[in-house]
C-alpha cells in the first residue's frame, strides 16, 4: 500500500488534503508541525510527503531541505501546498527540494496529479530483462529492484553466455555493464544486437559504467545504445528509465501486434489465409506494369475447386472449411515467392504469375496438380480444375482482362471432365 504522510497546522486543510490521497489510494498519516513531521518520517518511509507553506515552526523550504537529508529521503515525492501564492519562498521550496507546489484552492489540479503518482507508483511491470554486470554485489542489488519492478530477470558475468542467451529468448529489456571480464565487452554484445535482423535486434538497451566519459557516451548512442547510467547507480533513476523503456517497448510491440492484425484484417481471407479480392486488386498493377516496363511475361491462372457443393452436403459445411483452410495453407507453400495466389470468391482462386510464359504456367500448375492428387486436405480427396492464360504481345492486358481468359479457359477444363490444366491460346482451339 502506498503511504504519505500530510504535514500542515490547519486542521481544514489536513483533513481535505488526507481525502484527496485517500481516495487516490494512499493510507494517510498526518503531523500538525514541521518538527513531528521529520520525526515521524524519520520512524516510517513514506512514498509522498505533503507540507503546507503555513507551519508554525518552519518554512516550507527549510522543512524541504531538512526532510530531503534524511536517509532514504532524497527521491521521494515531496509537495508543497501554498494558501497564498508568494513567488520568491515557492521558488526557495523548489530549490530546497520540493518536487512540486500546489494551491490549496486548486484541488482538481493536486487531484490529478495525486492519481497519477498513485498509478504510476502502484504499476506492476512485467517482462524479461537480460541483465550483464560483474560485480555480484551490484548484480544482487541491481536484481532485487527489477523483481520489485515485477520484472523476471536473467542475470550474467560475462557477455559470451549473455549473447547466448539472448539468441534464444525473448527480452524487453537489455541492461548491459561496459566494462566486462571476459574476451567480449558489453560494446561488442550492443552491436552484436543491434545486426541481428529479427525484432529482437530493436529491444531497449541501457548501458552502465563507472567511466562517465562524454565521447563513449556519444560512440554507444552511435551504435544503438538507448540509455546511458553511470555507476555507482542510483535505483530510483535506474527505476524510471527502466519502466520507461519497458512500457514504451512493450506499447510499441502492441501496437505492431495490432498492425499486423489489421493487415490480415484487411488484407487476408479468413477461411484459406491466402490474400482476398481486396489484396489482389491493390497489388495487381504493381505486377502489370513492372512486366511491361522490363518487358517480361507473365501469366494468370483461375482454379476452381471440383464438386465443392457435393463435398459440402456430403462431409458438412464446416468441413468443407476445414478443407479450404488446409488446402491454402498448402498451396502457399507451393507457389514461389514471387507469385501471389488469392481466393477470388467461393471455391474460386486466382494466382499472378510473374515470369512464366503460357507454357512455363501450365507446367508449374500441372505439377501442383500432380502432387494434389497425392493429399487429402481435411481428410477429402480433392481435385482442381484450371485455366491459363499469358499476357498479349497485341493488347495491353490487366487482371480484369487475364482474369477473364483464364477463366474461360477453366470453364473449358471442367467442360472436359475436370482435373485438368487448359492453357488459353487466341488464335488456336483451346487445347488440353
Ligand atoms: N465450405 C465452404 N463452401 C463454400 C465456401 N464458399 C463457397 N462454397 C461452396 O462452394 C460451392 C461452389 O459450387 P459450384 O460453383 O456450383 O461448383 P462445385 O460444386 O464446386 O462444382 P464444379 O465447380 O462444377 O466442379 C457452393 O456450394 C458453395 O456453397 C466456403 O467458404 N466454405
Amino acid at each position: 500500500m502506498l503511504n504519505a504522510l500530510v504535514v500542515d497546522s490547519s486542521n481544514y486543510y489536513c483533513g481535505q488534503l488526507t481525502d484527496l490521497l485517500v481516495a487516490a489510494g494512499f493510507e494517510v498519516e498526518s503531523a500538525r508541525t514541521g518538527a513531528e513531521g521529520l520525526e515521524k518520517a524519520q520512524q516510517n518511509r513514506y512514498r509522498l510527503v505533503c507540507c503546507s507553506d503555513n507551519l508554525k515552526d518552519f518554512a516550507s523550504s527549510e522543512f524541504c531541505s531538512q526532510l530531503r537529508s534524511l536517509n532514504g529521503y532524497e527521491f521521494v515525492t515531496l509537495l508543497v501546498l501554498t494558501e497564498h501564492d508568494n513567488a520568491k519562498s515557492l521558488k526557495q521550496a523548489l530549490l530546497a527540494g520540493a518536487t512540486d507546489i500546489f494551491s490549496k484552492h486548486d484541488i482538481t489540479e493536486m487531484e490529478t496529479y495525486l492519481t497519477r503518482i498513485s498509478q504510476r507508483e502502484s504499476r506492476q511491470l512485467s517482462g524479461r530483462v537480460l541483465f550483464i554486470e560483474d560485480s555480484r554485489v551490484l548484480q544482487t542489488i541491481i536484481i532485487d529492484l527489477l523483481t520489485d519492478m515485477g520484472l523476471d530477470v536473467d542475470a550474467y558475468n560475462y557477455a559470451e553466455s549473455a549473447w547466448d542467451a539472448f539468441q534464444s529468448g525473448d527480452y524487453d529489456l537489455v541492461i548491459t555493464d561496459i566494462m566486462l571480464e571476459g574476451v567480449m565487452s558489453g560494446i561488442t554484445l550492443v552491436r552484436k544486437i543491434r545486426r541481428m535482423q529479427s525484432e529482437y535486434g530493436n529491444v531497449p538497451i541501457i548501458a552502465t559504467s563507472g567511466f562517465d566519459n562524454l565521447s563513449r557516451k556519444i560512440e554507444l548512442f552511435h551504435l544503438g545504445v538507448n540509455d546511458y547510467v553511470s555507476k555507482p547507480i542510483v535505483r530510483e533513476e535506474l527505476r524510471q528509465r527502466v519502466f520507461n523503456h519497458v512500457t514504451s517497448y512493450q506499447t510499441l510491440r502492441e501496437l505492431k501486434t495490432q498492425q499486423k492484425s489489421l493487415y490480415s484484417l484487411a488484407m487476408l481471407d479468413e477461411v484459406t489465409g491466402l490474400f482476398n479480392r481486396h489484396a489482389l486488386r491493390e497489388f495487381a498493377g504493381k505486377y502489370f506494369s513492372e512486366a511491361y516496363r522490363f518487358g517480361r511475361t507473365l501469366s494468370v491462372a483461375v482454379m476452381d475447386i471440383d464438386h465443392l457443393k457435393k463435398i459440402n452436403e456430403d462431409f458438412g459445411f464446416e468441413r468443407g472449411d476445414e478443407l479450404l483452410a488446409e488446402f491454402g495453407a498448402w498451396l502457399k507453400r507451393h507457389v514461389r515467392d514471387v507469385d501471389m495466389i488469392a481466393r477470388w470468391a467461393g471455391d474460386e482462386i486466382i494466382f499472378i504469375l510473374p515470369g512464366c510464359d503460357l507454357v512455363a504456367a501450365n507446367g508449374l500448375l500441372e505439377r501442383m496438380q500432380t502432387r494434389l492428387r497425392k493429399i487429402r486436405p481435411a481428410g477429402l480427396p480433392i481435385s482442381v480444375s484450371v485455366g491459363v492464360a499469358e499476357l498479349r504481345k497485341t493488347e495491353k492486358d490487366t487482371l480484369n482482362s487475364l482474369f477473364e481468359l483464364a477463366d474461360k479457359a477453366m470453364y473449358q477444363a471442367k467442360m472436359a471432365g475436370r482435373d485438368c490444366v487448359v492453357m488459353y491460346r487466341e488464335k488456336e482451339p483451346l487445347t488440353e
